[in-house]
């Protein structure tokens, strides 16, 4: 959807070639790396929410004060959504990939956003007080619901194109010598009924937390502060590169909450009917 793209390299003599070899190959080994500690932080942060099954959950951790608490928290979540925001830039990465490969700006942003979230669950401070805890079914229903919104996250990535958002198919495209285009803009599955599905899950993640802590609350808060934060961005990004076909998106399709369509299959015909006469 940008210009970001890598042109397909043609050596010619058997050095430039063995160069372009090495590169290829060095780039695929560095995101493939990138991936693997990618999916090491996204099975930690499914637990970490959760508060099972790591060492170390939302909710556990040194007891500071509580000013020294929100502080510390409040900086981690800022170094995250401040690489998130800076490195996703199209200026900054017209200028980053004068500094590394473009074919590893992708890898390289997945790195730094793997390094902010390990900072992030290692250092955060628990906050005391409860401001709900459910049992019995509700639990149930919200340790569901944030299963669902894991899915809902990780099924919107090959909506997209998992391997590009994680640095692989630009990798993979430079190593095989073949030309790189970012994936096409898609409307299909869950873009049809929302705009940010993939921001929507992580929203549901943060939120359906069968015991709500102060800190957990936080965190919530927080997040979704900078996922709104994050949409307009991307939105101002995608109207500037796809203009009218972004602006008549987002006039049918709502940004988070998907439309309930109102009343019966058979009135549904008979408004279609009446419409088609
Ligand atoms: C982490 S994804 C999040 C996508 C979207 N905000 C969501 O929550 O599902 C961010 C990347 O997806 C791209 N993107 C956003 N909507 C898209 C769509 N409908 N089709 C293809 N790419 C999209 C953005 O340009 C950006 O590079």
């Amino acid at each position: 959807m940008s210009s970001l793209t890598t042109p397909a390299a043609q050596p010619t003599d058997p050095a430039t070639r063995l160069r372009t070899t090495a590169s290829g190959v060095a780039v695929l080994g560095y995101a493939a790396t990138v991936y693997v500690l990618f999916l090491c932080v996204l099975g930690y942060a499914v637990g970490f929410f959760a508060g099972l099954g790591v060492p170390k959950g939302i909710d556990d951790g040194p007891r500071v004060p509580l000013p020294v608490a929100v502080g510390v928290d409040l900086l981690l979540l800022l170094v995250f959504a401040v690489q998130h925001t800076v490195m996703a830039r199209p200026g900054f990465k017209r200028r980053w990939v004068r500094v590394i490969p473009a074919s590893a700006e992708r890898a390289t942003f997945v790195l730094a956003a793997v390094v902010a979230l390990a900072l992030l669950f290692w250092a955060w401070r628990p906050l005391d007080g409860t401001v709900w805890a459910l049992s019995g079914p509700a639990a149930a229903v919200l340790w569901a619901t944030y299963a669902a919104g894991w899915a809902l996250t990780i099924a919107s990535t090959f909506l997209i194109s998992h391997s590009d958002l994680v640095g692989l198919r630009q990798a993979w495209h430079h190593a095989r010598r073949t030309r790189y285009d970012e994936p096409s803009f898609t409307e299909r599955g869950l873009y049809r009924r929302v705009r940010h599905p993939l921001m929507l899950g992580f929203l549901v993640v943060f939120w359906s937390a069968p015991t709500m802590t102060a800190g957990h609350l936080l965190f919530a808060v927080g997040a979704t502060g900078y996922i709104l934060v994050g949409i307009a961005f991307e939105e101002h990004a995608l109207t500037r590169s796809l203009g009218s076909d972004y602006t008549s998106y987002r006039d049918r399709v709502p940004a988070l909450v998907p439309r309930v369509p109102l009343g019966t299959a058979s009135s549904r015909g008979r408004r279609q009917a009446d419409h088609d006469g």
